[in-house]
C-alpha cells in the first residue's frame, strides 16, 4: 500500500553542515502490515515519516500509497488518510480545550471551530464510549482542559484522536519514548487493541526493543539512511533480544547502537 522508490534525501546541500541521508532508500509496505522501526540516533528514520507523511520533500524518488503516485502532495491533504502521534505529548493535542474540542476536532478533521457546547449529544456519546474503551476513565473528564492531563493521558488521547477516524495508515513516532516504563507499556498495548480492532496497517518507530519484538509483524533495522535489517513473518515470531543483538553483530553496527540496545532492555 505504501511503496518508497529509490528516494534521495541532502539537508543543508552545499553547506558545511550538510547531511546527505539517503542515496537510494527503497521501502514497500503492505496492507495491513504492523512493522516496527528500530536503529541508531540519526540513521533516517523520523525524516522517512517527515517524507511519507509529506513534512519533508524528497530531493529524489517516487512515493506510491495504494498504487497512486503522491509524490508531490501537500502533507494537509495526506493527513486526511495518514494519522501520526509524535514522541511529545504536547504535539498531539491543543492544551487550552477540552478533552471533548480535542476529539470534536479530531472527528471533524481539524474543522471545528467552536466550543463543547457545540458538539452534539450523539458525538458527545460517541466519544464517551471511545474514551471508556481505554479504560484511563477519561471519559468522566471530558470538559477538563487536555493541558491538566498527563504525559500519559495526553498520549492516550492522541492515539485515540489520530484513528479515531480510521487512518489507512498509522505512523507511530517514538510515541512512548516520554513515558515512564509502566505508562509507556500501557500506551503499547492500548496501540495493540487499536491496530487490532481497526485493523490498521501501522509503522512505529521505538528505541525500546522489546517493544520492537514483541508488537507487529515485521521489523525494520535504519542505519544510515539505509534499510540494514528486514524481519517479518516466522522469522519475526521466533526472535528475542538475544538473537537481535546477534544479527546486529554481524552487521558491524554494534557499536553505534549499543548504548540503544542497553537501553531497550531495561
Ligand atoms: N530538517 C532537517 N534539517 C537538517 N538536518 C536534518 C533535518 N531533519 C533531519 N536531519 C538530519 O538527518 C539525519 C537523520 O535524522 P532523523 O531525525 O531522521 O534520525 P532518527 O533516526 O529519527 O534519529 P533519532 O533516533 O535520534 O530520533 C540526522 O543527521 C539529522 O540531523
Amino acid at each position: 500500500m505504501l511503496e518508497l522508490k529509490h528516494i534521495a534525501k541532502t539537508f543543508n546541500k552545499g553547506l558545511a553542515n550538510e547531511v546527505v541521508l539517503y542515496t537510494d532508500l527503497n521501502v514497500e509496505i503492505k496492507q495491513g502490515e504492523f512493522v516496527t522501526i528500530i536503529g541508531s540516533n540519526g540513521s533516517g528514520k523520523s525524516t522517512f515519516f517527515n517524507i511519507v507523511s509529506g513534512n519533508i520533500r524528497q530531493d529524489k524518488g517516487k512515493i506510491l500509497f495504494k498504487g497512486m503516485d503522491i509524490s508531490n502532495l501537500r502533507e494537509h491533504k495526506r493527513s486526511k488518510f495518514i494519522g501520526r502521534v509524535f514522541q511529545d505529548p504536547l504535539k498531539g493535542t491543543a492544551p487550552s480545550l477540552t478533552i471533548l474540542e480535542n476529539m470534536a476536532m479530531a472527528y471533524n478533521k481539524g474543522k471545528f471551530y467552536g466550543l463543547s457546547r457545540g458538539v452534539k449529544p450523539e458525538q458527545r456519546e460517541l466519544f464517551s464510549k471511545e474514551l471508556a474503551g481505554m479504560h484511563l476513565n477519561l471519559e468522566n473528564k471530558m470538559d477538563v482542559k487536555v493541558g491538566a492531563l498527563s504525559g500519559g493521558q495526553r498520549q492516550a488521547l492522541s492515539l485515540l484522536m489520530a484513528t479515531m477516524i480510521t487512518p489507512d495508515l498509522l505512523l507511530l513516532d517514538e510515541h512512548t519514548a516520554a513515558l515512564d516504563p509502566k505508562t509507556s507499556d500501557l500506551i503499547i498495548d492500548l496501540t495493540e487493541q487499536i491496530v487490532k480492532e481497526k485493523a490498521i496497517t501501522t509503522i512505529m518507530i521505538t528505541h525500546n526493543l522489546k517493544h520492537a519484538i514483541q508488537h507487529g509483524n515485521r521489523l525494520l533495522m535504519f542505519h544510515e539512511g539505509k534499510v540494514i535489517l528486514d524481519i517479518s513473518g516466522e522469522e519475526k515470531k521466533k526472535l528475542t533480544t538475544e538473537k537481535l543483538i546477534e544479527q546486529f553483530n554481524s552487521l558491524n553496527v554494534i557499536d553505534d547502537i549499543g548504548d540503544k540496545l542497553a537501553f531497550s532492555q531495561m
